[in-house]
């Protein structure tokens, strides 16, 4: 997962392959519930793990469930089966809509003493419906801040209350607040049938099928007159299918679908293939496919996949505007927002009221990621309508925020496929965490880009100057891939040396060769020769003088090129070594020559040996670095030193921090985004 502050995508110019999607994160969470409420124990397979799961999961155990993994992504679910919650409980529910209405209506029904809450946001998502529904049969439910929204307190006494009229419940705010009932007043249904009335125009009916598909695996039928009335009969008893597979999420789905309508396939295999969801899907969501169609994409699929591929020039692509009724496909539509971009001329997406309650004001933030896009955007209480720039110059390079919303994140990944080559950045790439932790691998791996485009900061200079140090955390604020090129020549002298080669010029063609073939492998911060875990061993001081000699050789440089160049990978890479601005990435955006006094590199290799283990003597360090310096400086091939258009920066008086600070600073202002102007 991308854990970091922002994610620059460089300019995309192709995609293809295959993915394999999560698990939906509604069916998830209605699954873990039913199963909760079952009496029995219900395998769950494929299910999300996500920060919304996970809240659903912590809140069943603390009601008394048993909650055990099952391996992979199955847990095993020990259902309350007519047993009473533990109580009193207080749970927390972040910021999970799909946990928060269901776990209100079940544990009003259910009897005894609750507090929920949630992420400040979620006190603001609106909850009175739900509440006022539930009052009318007797559930004794308080507003602990503000009247008509959580955090809620539950004050039941055991024992489900008798039901005489119909339940009445809201149905044009959000469909959630129907499926929490319908998910819960089975428990009441005993001797009686119970009904739901619905006023008002039902929303987002297909949530409402998905969860009577649901009920219906786990022995519940629940009768539906024109989508207002619901009857669930008397005698109806939650009954645990044994076990379950959760869908693939057919919203998540549509990034991948959009990737595939816009997207050119610049090699075999063309398109993109999803796997895990498919065109006989239970979820609404999967109507998506429809949009997109009549927007030029060309799908095809079957029962758990979906293959799409941009149309051929004029017969589809660019995109064809749309002004469409979205209320069947809520969340899916924001992806048609941004293929909006690709289209000519304007689309509308209409009855989308319910977007403005989600995670954030979902009308809002398209808007505004929109229009830093250079699209023209109206919005209305229930509609947006998008009209793209018009030519390729007037996209702009954007900054977009996404308001600690995972769909808006993952939407506006579509925009780096601008015909502008403009990158673009996504702040807080960490919020998909909510249904897709690793959105941004999956897309990353599908997408391609020209070399040239993708992005390299090269940290070079002389031993001990924390070029390791600085370039990994780099790295890591940047969400890019890490190059520690020294290792490469430190696995190289320990293989030669392993190989009976010394580090002399006589085996030079052996050692290259060897190199040429070297199986070294990182894996997050080890190093692997083969399946030799050698990350210890290269880190001596005998191999890093080895190393040195090893380098010095012409032929051991060159047959380590290829292997260097391979490192260079989406969405960017933060290169350490020698003469990786001078040699390997001469077209790097950003070189730095770290340097420090001899003194003080020696002072802190000294410090970093001692807390490896390894005995040392600062004086004999300093020698040896000095020797090292001379060596790699004078050597004849790549020799060390600062590219003509390197930036050089002494960090003898500097922290790791301010080290790395004032190199982000420095990448930060090569950047086309107007950061401070767009926040
Ligand atoms: N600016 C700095 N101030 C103090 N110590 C530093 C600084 N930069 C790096 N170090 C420490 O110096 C040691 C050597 O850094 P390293 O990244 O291994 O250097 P290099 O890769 O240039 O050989 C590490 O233990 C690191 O924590
Ligand atoms: N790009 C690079 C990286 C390292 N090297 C050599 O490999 C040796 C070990 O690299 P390193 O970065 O691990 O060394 P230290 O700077 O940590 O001592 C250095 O002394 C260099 O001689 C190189 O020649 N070119």
């Amino acid at each position: 997962m991308f854990d970091t502050a922002f994610l620059d995508l460089p300019a995309l110019s192709a995609a293809g392959g295959e993915v394999h999607l999560p698990g939906s994160k509604s069916i998830s969470n209605r699954v873990l519930l039913l199963a909760a409420l079952s009496s029995g124990s219900t395998t769950v397979h494929d299910l999300l793990a996500s920060d919304d799961t996970r809240v659903m999961l912590d809140a069943l155990r603390e009601i008394g469930c048993s909650v055990d993994a099952a391996g992979g992504s199955s847990v095993r679910i020990t259902g309350l089966g007519g047993r009473p919650p533990r109580s009193p409980a207080k749970l927390f529910l972040g910021n999970a809509g799909t946990a928060m209405r269901p776990l209100t209506a079940a544990l009003a029904l259910l009897g005894g003493e609750f507090e929920l809450s949630g992420v400040a946001r979620m006190h603001e998502r609106p909850i009175r419906d739900l509440v006022d529904a539930l009052r009318q049969i007797g559930c004794r439910i308080d507003y602990l801040g503000t009247d008509g929204y959580p955090p809620l307190r539950i004050v039941q006494t055991p024992g489900v209350p008798a039901l005489t009229a119909p339940i009445r419940v809201r149905g044009d705010v959000s469909s959630q607040f129907l499926t929490a009932l319908l998910m819960a007043l089975p428990l009441a249904a005993g001797t009686q049938d119970i009904v739901i009335e619905v006023l008002g125009e039902l929303i987002s009916k297909p949530y409402i099928a998905i969860t009577l598909a649901l009920l219906a695996r786990f022995g519940i039928v629940v009768g539906q007159q024109n989508w207002q009335r619901f009857t669930i009969a008397a005698g109806s008893r939650y009954q645990s299918p044994g076990s379950i597979h959760v869908e693939a999420d057919a919203s998540s789905a549509s990034y991948f679908v959009a990737l595939g309508a816009i997207a050119s396939s610049a090699c075999e295999p063309k398109g993109i293939t999803l796997r895990g969801v498919g065109l006989d899907s239970i979820q609404g969501d999967i109507r998506f496919v429809d949009a997109a169609r009549a927007m030029g994409a060309v799908v095809t699929g079957g029962p758990n996949w979906l293959h799409i591929q941009r149309a051929a020039p004029g017969q589809g692509w660019p995109l064809r505007a749309i002004d469409m009724d979205c209320n069947h496909i809520p969340d899916a539509a924001m992806t048609l927002a941004v293929m909006a971009l690709y289209a000519q001329g304007s689309s509308t997406l209409r009855n989308i009221a319910s977007w403005r309650v989600k995670e954030t004001d979902r009308i809002a933030a398209m808007a505004t990621g929109l229009r830093r896009l250079g699209a023209s955007v109206e919005e209305g209480a229930d509609f947006i309508r998008i009209t793209p720039p018009p030519q390729a110059r007037d996209w702009k390079a954007a900054s977009i925020p996404t308001f600690d919303d995972h769909r808006v994140a993952m939407c506006f990944s579509l925009a780096a496929f601008n015909p502008a080559g403009l990158p673009v950045r996504i702040q807080d790439p960490g919020c998909v965490a909510k249904t897709f932790p690793d959105y941004f691998e999956a897309l990353l791996a599908l997408a391609q880009a020209p070399a040239e485009r993708i992005p390299v900061i090269c940290i070079d200079g002389p031993t001990a100057s924390g070029k390791g140090t600085v370039a990994a955390a780099l790295a890591r604020q940047l969400g890019y891939h890490f190059l520690d090129s020294g290792a490469i020549y430190r696995v190289t002298a320990l293989a030669a040396v392993r190989a009976g080669l010394a580090p002399d010029a006589g085996n030079e063609a052996r050692i290259a060769a060897l190199a040429q073939t070297l199986p070294v492998r990182f894996a997050g911060d080890r190093v692997l020769l083969g399946s030799d875990d050698v990350s210890q061993a290269i880190r001596t001081e005998e191999v890093g003088v080895n190393a040195s000699r090893v380098s010095a050789m012409p032929a051991v440089r060159a047959a380590l090129v290829a292997l260097q160049h391979g490192f260079l990978r989406l969405p960017g890479l933060v290169a350490d070594g020698r003469d990786m601005g001078t040699v390997i990435f001469p077209q790097a955006p950003l070189k730095i020559y770290l340097t420090a006094s001899a003194a003080r590199r020696a002072e802190r290799r000294h410090k970093q040996l001692i807390s490896k283990g390894f005995s040392a003597s600062i004086g004999d360090l300093c020698a040896a670095l000095q020797a090292r310096d001379a060596r790699d400086g004078s050597r004849s091939v790549a020799p060390l030193t600062p590219a003509q258009d390197a930036l050089v920066l002494d960090n003898s008086d500097l922290t790791i921090d301010e080290t790395v600070a004032r190199v982000l600073a420095e990448w930060q202002a090569r950047q086309p985004f107007a950061v401070s102007a767009q926040g």
